[in-house]
């Protein structure tokens, strides 16, 4: 059996990508620090993904087990020393922690005189997240590492695309998750290309593919849960059925619209359209329950330069086209409070202490002074 490793045995580890690979005939060796998950994967050796629909759907997937890399380190290096693919969904804030003991199984692999290729492929809500990584494993690697991967390592980039809100369940593996699903890969970047794997989708380029469901989707659902926060709502469903936030997500919607059409000659305006009606009928899945807190987390990283608002706002500003719904919803993620989100808590202690232009600045890492200004005029405008 071909095996693959898995960072991250959370809802979309467990809930999507455990599904392609087990699907494709990988044993899944799953890489966490959650110990109760590890445990039971080692228990039972397999766990149930449930699609959310009318009439619901169950797939078992087994093969599985798991490796508690805080405890057990030596066991993950040998764990990717004789893996096929490799693969994240731990969050892009933690790939930099996971870094060292990648190189640590890719220096493995170089001492065994492993020749067979092999993929790493962060699936995480992120532009260039697999690159990010490699920017992170490359320092911890010698020349001579450096040079074996640059022969027989890929990092190719994803786009991951399934909504898995938090789970509420008795058993820790069990996962509800919507039926909608898409992965997409870079296959430029493939060393491993042997490995093809039914129902991930291999794209040439996959800036434009990651770009529409990155600024569709997620800056879609941020809409509504920073739209929905301000206006006093806990969850998805109840704050799409508000007008208000309704309309801030159609509003955004078109926006993204401009910016594809402009910046791509490849999208039709006609089946974006579709595709974000889609969009909004999947955030509206009456048989999900998503809480706004999980849609809103890290509050910080979605305001980045690079992230769901600000890399729209700046690329629709370069073409004199219309942001104000964007920039409506980045004022609100200002506004958001979460004492249990760390970064929320961060965000709003800076603004109590600090000059709201240098904050903004600092977050946003945005320094054409049209932008800040426009964003800090539209925080004041928000009670
Ligand atoms: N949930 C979703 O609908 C989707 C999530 N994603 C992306 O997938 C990534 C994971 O998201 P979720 O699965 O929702 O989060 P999650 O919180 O359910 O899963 C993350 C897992 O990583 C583990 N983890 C944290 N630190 C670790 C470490 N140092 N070493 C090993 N494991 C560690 C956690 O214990 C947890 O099991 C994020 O980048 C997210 O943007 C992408 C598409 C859909
Ligand atoms: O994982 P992040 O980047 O914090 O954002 C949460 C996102 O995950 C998703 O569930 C799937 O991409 C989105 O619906 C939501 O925008």
């Amino acid at each position: 059996m071909k095996k693959a490793v898995h960072f991250g045995a959370g809802n979309i580890g467990r809930g999507f990508i455990g599904e392609i690979l087990h699907k494709n005939g990988f044993e899944i060796i799953f890489v966490d620090v959650n110990e109760t998950v590890i445990e039971a994967l080692n228990a039972r050796g397999a766990y149930e993904i449930e699609l959310a629909e009318d009439v619901a759907t169950r797939i078992s997937i087994d093969h599985v087990s798991g490796i508690n890399n805080a405890k057990n380190p030596t066991a993950v290096i040998e764990a990717i020393k004789t893996a096929d693919i490799v693969t994240t969904a731990i969050g892009p804030n933690i790939l930099p922690f996971i870094a060292e003991l990648i190189a640590k199984g890719i220096q493995a692999r170089q001492v065994a005189d492993i020749t067979k290729p092999l993929d790493f492929i962060a699936c995480e809500n992120m532009i260039g997240g697999s690159e990010f990584l490699k920017t992170k494993v490359a320092p911890c690697l010698t020349d001579e590492n450096l040079a074996y991967v640059d022969r027989y390592i890929g990092f190719p980039n994803a786009a991951v695309d399934r909504i898995v809100p938090g789970q509420m369940h008795k058993g820790p593996l069990f996962v509800v998750v919507e039926p909608f699903s898409e992965w997409v890969v870079d296959e430029s970047q493939l060393k491993n290309a042997a490995i093809h794997l039914d129902g991930v989708h291999y794209a040439r380029d996959l800036e434009p593919f990651i770009e529409r469901k990155l600024f569709s989707v997620n800056t879609g659902h941020a809409t509504v849960a920073y739209t929905g926060f301000y206006y006093g709502f806990a969850t998805i469903d109840t704050a799409l059925a508000d007008g208000r936030v309704m309309t801030a997500l159609i509003n955004t919607q078109k926006e993204t619209r401009a910016l594809l059409l402009a910046k791509w000659d490849l999208f039709d305006a006609d089946e974006l359209v579709t595709y974000h009606e889609k969009i909004r009928d999947r955030f509206a899945n009456p048989h999900l329950s998503d809480e706004i807190s999980r849609v809103a987390r890290t509050p910080i990283r979605k305001l980045g330069y690079d992230e769901r608002f600000i890399r729209p706002i700046r690329e629709l500003n370069d073409r004199n086209l219309s942001y104000d719904t964007h920039l409506a919803t980045t004022a609100k993620i200002f506004k958001y409070t979460d004492a249990t989100d760390p970064q929320a808590v961060e965000l709003q202690n800076r603004l109590a202490t600090e000059n709201v232009t240098t904050v903004i600045e600092s977050v946003t890492g945005v320094t054409d002074s049209k932008l800040v200004t426009a964003i800090k005029k539209a925080i004041d405008t928000l009670s």
